[in-house]
């Protein structure tokens, strides 16, 4: 029998990716270069902890909670949602979600975009609304993600999302490349880098069909 297909929901971290406003540009740096005097290249990388597809600790969103060298991992493997919401307009509500589909969901991924924008920042991105994940925490989900920069709106002093999030004590995924996905079930597997201290963690997120 074959493996299951792994697709890859991360998006490249690269020179000139998108940016949130306001965070460190990423860059890569070559330190040590292959040479006669050296075995090896190395490098050194600056990013904001929120580039590209990242997971948000609780401590991004709260000042007593747990870096994403603390975070439980439970939350970022094993079965998982993917579903479409091209359809919501400025925030994914209650009523664009079809919940039969998500009867006992631990994780559901939103979709919001045809196509992740990568060469400039979307301003305009959707949201989750709130009451979407209070619903999804109140039926035992433990992770949320979505394709856009937050679950939150750009200019969101509330943060109304992400502290729901925190109320049901559930896990984020930020960033997605959902482009290629179809929507159903599928195995998640991604994993926050045990940084001490860290708001947040660039992760490889993938899917593996389910058998
Ligand atoms: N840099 C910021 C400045 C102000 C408000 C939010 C951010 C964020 O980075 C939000 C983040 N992407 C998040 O949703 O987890
Ligand atoms: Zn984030
Ligand atoms: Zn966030």
């Amino acid at each position: 029998m074959s493996e299951p297909r792994i697709i890859d929901i991360s998006q490249t971290l690269r020179v000139g990716m998108p940016n949130w406003p306001g965070e460190p540009e990423f860059a890569y740096t070559r330190k040590a270069e292959i040479s006669d005097d050296c075995p090896v290249n190395t490098g050194e990388v600056v990013m904001s902890t929120h580039a590209g597809t990242h997971a948000d600790a609780p401590l991004h969103y709260h000042a007593d909670g747990v870096d994403s060298a603390r975070s439980d991992l439970a939350a970022y493997v094993g079965e998982c949602a993917v579903v479409d919401a091209r359809n919501a307009i400025d925030a994914v509500k209650i009523e664009d979600i079809d919940w039969d589909e998500l009867a006992g969901a631990k994780r559901v991924l939103f979709r919001t975009y045809d196509r992740v924008p990568r060469a400039a920042w979307d301003h305009g991105f959707s949201a989750i609304d709130h009451a979407v994940v209070d619903r999804l925490g109140q039926q035992g989900a433990v992770l949320i993600g979505t394709d856009t920069p937050s679950l939150d709106p750009m200019t969101s002093k509330t943060m109304d999302a992400h502290h729901a999030v925190r109320r049901h004590d559930m896990r984020i995924l930020e960033g997605l490349v959902l482009d290629h996905v179809a929507e159903g079930r599928y195995e998640l597997v991604a994993l926050p880098l045990p940084i001490e201290g860290a708001d947040a963690s660039p992760v490889r997120a993938i899917l593996r069909e389910l058998a």
